[in-house]
């Protein structure tokens, strides 16, 4: 389908609910475009009758009569062109709200039954953006852009029947240019579209700057980098300059352009107006109305034209917003199995057979892996960057399926369990912990959001995070967030094992993340890992070697291969590959 088929699609699901709406709308406009139009004929009546009594040709009480009669007439219509406008304008207005409203739920919703897959393979500033500009550039155009666009539309063939009632001549004079603006109204809006386009890809190009600089800025201040970020800065700072300016020339003629050619219109028209009530066979004072009625149409006529051509781009960014807005709609969801197993306790454990795993097509990470865990055991994966730690703790948790082979709970294939119920028995704690804005107390229930305060100080305990949130002067209810915590890399991760703690899991996972925090917080973390680990089905991925050594098992990973597998013992009397990894970490340390 095309971007504008696409679209299409994308409006319609959101409008048709609207149906009502729509009717209404559709009914004002046309009400308050026949009054509009026909106002013009009012006004030319009046002009006539006044003529008329001017030159004489009147007298009396009864002519001076329709003359008001057609100004009171006059007065109305345009009464009643207001308030058609103004109830179309409210509907749009209601339409437009609640549509973009239901979008970002819509939206939200979507993302919350997404694939692990779909955020790691789009940046997260992209994702944010389909929030932000893409729903502000579509609520724009639907709150400014559709009620205009519908009453436009409205206007130009109402005033072409009108004219072509009042007269045929006079009709085709008006229109006779239209061709003329049509092109230029393109031309323009061809070359806005282009610097529009130029000016958002330079403003991308400058926010990826000042982004990367921003979270960069440790390094650019440390090594006195800020002359050399401003001089980087100016270029593109600059690009977004000459194109903003050639777009805004371009846009900016489009009004004052078709302003002047409507003005030339209006001249056409009444020196061919003129012509007609000197040389016609027409009253000259009804051929004066007529002159009257036209260059108010003249007028009319070319409102819409350069409304609508002002209007054209505004809604091409909307569609290009609905397009990204409907491919994220079209990402398929999480697969969860139609009366999918529900887990209940672990009885045996938990197995990998033989499977085999790519992120992406025609590239294997994981090459026939098997390994198991069984009930209360701990089983610790090590292998250098890349081996494919990571990408196994992704199958347990079903963030992704495997390409061959299987991953079993209690032999029940993961693929056959009901999402919600693995993943409530599945704890993670990720090496990168992450804050959620609110209080403490609410970061450590974050899983079990109606756990009682004595179980979050017990999880707390466990984790050796109590102490330190007690001496915070609002405790448990100092307001927290990712950006602006209280608490060092090492403490958000004892506040993340908290967390798992406290949803009790079946299988834990656990991505240790000792590599950047000090000692004692070291050796915080350690003994909350062991608090967490004790008595429950484990896997955890060691970066340390002395943090696994009590490991039931511990399983080598190279390239995405199992190469060895056995107690720390063991692996030591191989003299494989983990015996010398843990003799030069040894040394190392
Ligand atoms: N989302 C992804 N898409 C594509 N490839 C990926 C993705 N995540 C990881 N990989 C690739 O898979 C391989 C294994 O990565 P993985 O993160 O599992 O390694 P790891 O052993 O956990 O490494 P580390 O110790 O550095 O955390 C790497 O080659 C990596 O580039």
């Amino acid at each position: 389908m095309t971007e504008m088929g696409k679209s299409i699609k994308f409006f319609y699901h959101y409008m048709k609910r609207y149906k009502l709406g729509f009717t209404v709308t559709i009914l004002a406009i046309i009400a308050s475009t026949y009054f509009q139009v026909t106002a013009p004929v009012y006004m030319g009546k009046a002009i006539t009758e006044l003529a008329n009594y001017v030159i004489g040709l009147t007298h009396g009480v009864s002519d001076k009569g329709s003359f008001m009669q057609s100004i009171w007439l006059l007065l109305l219509f345009y009464v009643l062109t207001t308030v058609g406008m103004f109830i179309s304008n409210i509907v749009v207005t209601y339409i437009s709200g609640n549509s973009t409203n239901r979008m970002r739920r819509g939206l939200f919703g979507k993302l919350q039954k997404m694939t692990i897959k779909f955020f790691d393979s789009h940046q997260d500033g992209d994702i944010l953006s389909r929030f932000t500009s893409d729903l502000d550039n579509i609520s724009n155009a639907l709150n400014q852009a559709l009620g205009e666009i519908m009453i436009n539309v409205a206007m130009m063939i109402g005033i072409i029947i009108m004219m072509f009632h009042e007269n045929v001549s006079l009709a085709w004079v008006t229109i006779a240019s239209t061709p003329v603006a049509v092109i230029i109204a393109v031309i323009l809006i061809a070359k806005t579209r282009k610097y529009v386009d130029m000016q958002q890809d330079e403003v991308g190009k400058l926010n990826g700057y000042i982004n990367e600089q921003i979270s960069g800025q440790k390094i650019v201040i440390s090594n006195g980098l800020q002359d050399e970020a401003v001089k980087g800065f100016l270029p593109h700072n600059e690009k977004v300059r000459k194109a903003t300016f050639k777009g805004q020339v371009y846009s900016g003629m489009l009004f004052p352009v078709m302003n002047g050619l409507s003005l030339v219109n209006t001249a056409i028209v009444i020196f061919f107006g003129g012509w007609m009530a000197l040389n016609g066979d027409m009253a000259r004072t009804t051929a004066l109305g007529l002159v009257v009625v036209f260059v108010q149409y003249s007028q009319q006529f070319y409102q819409p034209i350069s409304q609508i051509s002002s209007l054209y781009s505004m809604f091409q960014v909307a569609i290009t917003g609905a397009r990204r807005l409907n491919e994220t709609f079209e990402e398929p969801d999480e697969i969860n199995p139609k009366n999918g197993k529900q887990l209940t306790d672990l009885q045996q454990g938990v197995e990998l057979k033989h499977v085999h795993f790519g992120y992406n097509e025609g590239k294997e990470i994981l090459h026939d892996v098997s390994m198991n865990v069984e009930k209360g055991h701990m089983v610790a994966l090590v292998g250098p960057t890349g081996s494919g730690k990571t990408t196994i703790m992704n199958l347990l948790n079903r963030f992704y399926d495997v390409n061959a082979g299987s991953v079993t709970f209690d032999g029940t294939d993961v693929r056959d369990i009901e999402l919600k119920s693995l993943r409530d028995h599945v704890g993670i704690v990720l090496q990168e912990s992450v804050i959620f804005s609110g209080s403490i107390r609410d970061n450590i229930s974050f899983g079990k959001p109606d756990a009682t305060d004595e179980e979050i100080y017990e999880a707390a305990k466990q984790a050796d995070i109590h102490e330190f949130i007690l001496n915070l002067d609002k405790g448990y209810d100092t307001q927290v967030s990712d950006e602006n915590s209280v608490f060092s890399t090492g403490q958000k991760q004892l506040v993340s094992i908290a967390r798992t703690i406290l949803t009790n899991p079946t299988l834990l996972i656990l991505d240790e993340a000792t590599s950047n925090v000090d000692t004692v917080t070291e050796a915080k973390i350690q003994k909350a890992m062991d608090n967490v680990i004790q008595g429950r089905t484990s896997f955890v991925i060691a970066h340390r070697l002395k943090t696994i050594l009590n490991a039931n098992k511990i399983v080598v990973l190279k390239d995405g291969k199992v190469i060895e597998q056995g107690s720390h013992d063991q692996l030591l009397e191989e003299k494989g590959f983990y015996s010398e990894l843990y003799h030069n970490q040894f040394v190392f340390e």
